[in-house]
């Protein structure tokens, strides 16, 4: 953590020097006091490891419990990648130990997101494959800047694995059945255009993804909270309810699925390939 080192190293080491393990992972400011940026900085492509997710739901809960915030934005540090999505590191020949334990963080990152009081707008100013699509698609308001190149979409067919149940409903919410039938079975990765096409993101901006964001948050941030709550709570509570009920049964879905040595093969050979890019 940034905070163990001595004051001085941490005004003399920039940070782009600093490992993993001394970063904060993710940093918090306050643009205006109803507003919240939560800024996703786990480099080199802000992949979600257990520590990372756990990391964002504290940093959720810390931001929650200001009763004057009323809007979150989540963006990332990386101005190419908003996220890579989960770690495959952490599903590459795990003890089934901590494999239980990352998917337990996985899932209450999606269920504290997911639900969160707060209006929470998506600056998504890059790619943003699987993980990355799920932590976006999680947010009320999605904005992506519109870069022909950068990729949004779920893509884990292509790695030879399967989405979550929960993640399919999540999508097929989001961007109806017939789409997200045909979105998961090809792993298909949308251009910023295509996924505006089919609603996977609400707006698309040239500009710094940053400046409409924070506008888009504040218009959130102005409609009384109760009623935006009891809303939100109405649209989303069965899912919520449903993935809390099936917990554990899907954190042995999850360990029983990646443990396969078909799977780990995949898995393993997939992270090759990203090296040797
Ligand atoms: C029937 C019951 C079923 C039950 C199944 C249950 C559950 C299954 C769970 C499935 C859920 C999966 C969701 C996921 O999120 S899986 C992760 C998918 N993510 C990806 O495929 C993204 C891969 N990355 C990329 O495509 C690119 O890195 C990029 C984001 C487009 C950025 O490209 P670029 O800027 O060129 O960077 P590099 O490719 O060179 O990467 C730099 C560096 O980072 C490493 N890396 C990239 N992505 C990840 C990652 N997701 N996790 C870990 N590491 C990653 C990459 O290997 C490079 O490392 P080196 O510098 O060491 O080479």
């Amino acid at each position: 953590m940034l905070s163990r080192l001595s004051p001085l190293a941490q005004r003399t080491i920039s940070p782009r020097l600093l490992s993993n393990a001394q970063r904060t992972l993710v940093n918090i400011s306050y643009p205006s006091p109803k507003i919240a940026v939560l800024e996703l900085d786990r480099p080199p492509v802000n992949s979600l490891s257990l520590e990372m997710s756990a990391k964002i739901v504290e940093s959720i809960k810390e931001i929650e419990s200001n009763p004057e915030v009323q809007a979150m934005v989540l963006k990332s540090s990386n101005p190419k990648i908003f996220s890579a999505g989960l770690d495959i590191t952490e599903m590459n020949r795990p003890t089934v130990a901590r494999l239980e334990d990352f998917w337990r963080n996985i899932q209450t990152l999606f269920l504290t997101l997911y639900s969160t009081r707060l209006s929470t707008i998506a600056s998504i100013d890059g790619h943003s494959p699987a993980g990355g699509c799920l932590l976006a698609m999680s947010c009320d308001y999605r904005i992506m800047s519109a870069t022909p190149s950068y990729k949004i979409g779920l893509n884990e067919t292509k790695l030879g694995i399967a989405a979550p149940y929960w993640l399919k409903d999540l999508f097929v919410t989001t961007i109806g059945y017939r789409e997200a039938e045909v979105g998961l079975a090809l792993g298909k990765l949308y251009s910023p255009k295509e996924a505006l096409e089919i609603k996977l993101v609400d707006e698309l901006v040239d500009s710094p993804v940053i400046d409409v964001a924070l506008k888009r948050a504040d218009e959130w941030a102005s409609i009384p909270e109760k009623g935006r709550v009891a809303s939100k709570v109405m649209l989303r509570g069965a899912m919520i309810q449903d993935l809390e009920e099936k917990r554990e049964m899907d954190v042995g879905w999850f360990r029983d699925f990646i443990m396969e040595e078909g799977v780990q093969k995949g898995i393993e050979g997939y992270l090759k390939n990203l090296s040797k890019k």
